[in-house]
């Protein structure tokens, strides 16, 4: 199996669509799922590099596991529902502690899924026809609702992140970048969540290369050891 270069977690109560937004990245579907147990990942290769992408499990009976999954983590996407206020909520106060385990210089996304169920959805080009009998499953939109968690609590809670990681605003890409509204049943912004962290992640690969001490020793400037008059070499 090829070796991943970085790694990125998707965090996030269940329910949330982690699991969509995945499949619908990498499968470019959006198949119906089953609630996710313990991990799984994917591995995608952006330009020569592998970086492995790890669902995880919103369950709390697997919250334990959350803090192993999340270890060496160049990028954690916390995603919530932005019908479901109580899911952002959640990412303070169940899953950022998670997060400790996680790179030093770990970039983070916030993530409102499920933008399709909204009033506000139709305005981003989300609209599609309302169920008939004639509409498929996968076709169909439930009754639109207003949005329950607008962008800026998704902002907000971005900047108390990095207060309780002690970064400093002008050391992290912005909140505006760093916070996105998706469906992954649509696909809206799916590509350009996955794409932007792909790109911030390139240049830490490139900085943990130089960083790292060279493993290889050049034999043809080592010197044959010394004969000492045991037979030992000194
Ligand atoms: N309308 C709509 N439904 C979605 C969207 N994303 C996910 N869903 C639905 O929400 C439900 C949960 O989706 P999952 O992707 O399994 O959620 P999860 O966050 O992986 O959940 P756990 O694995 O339990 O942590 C499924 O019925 C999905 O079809 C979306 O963007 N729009
Ligand atoms: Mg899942």
């Amino acid at each position: 199996m090829r070796k991943p270069d970085s790694k990125i977690v998707l965090l996030g109560d269940m329910n949330v669509g982690k699991t969509s937004l995945l499949q619908r990245y990498m499968e470019r579907r959006f198949p119906d799922t089953v609630s996710t147990v313990g991990g799984a990942f994917y591995l995608k290769q952006w330009r020569s590099y592998n970086i492995s992408i790890w669902d995880t499990a919103g369950r709390e009976q697997f919250h334990g596991l959350g803090s192993m999954y999340c270890r060496g983590a160049a990028a954690i996407i916390l995603t919530y529902d932005v019908n479901h206020p109580q899911s952002l909520v959640e990412l303070e106060d169940r899953f950022l502690g998670l997060t400790d385990t996680a790179s030093k210089d770990c970039l983070f996304a916030i993530v409102g899924n499920k933008v399709d169920l909204t009033e506000e959805g139709a305005l981003a080009g989300q609209e599609k026809e309302k169920c008939s009998p004639d509409t498929d499953a996968g076709d169909c939109v439930s009754p639109r609702v207003p949005k329950q968690v607008q962008l800026e609590d998704a902002v907000a809670l971005y900047k108390k992140i990095l207060k309780y990681k002690m970064l400093d605003e002008q050391d992290v890409p912005a909140a505006e970048q760093m916070c996105f509204e998706t469906s992954a049943k649509t696909g809206y912004n799916v590509d350009l969540l996955f794409e932007t962290l792909f790109d911030l992640v390139v240049p830490m690969i490139l900085q943990q290369r130089a960083e790292r001490p060279s493993h290889t020793v050049d034999i043809s400037s080592q010197k044959p050891p010394k004969r000492t008059r045991s037979g030992c070499c000194a």
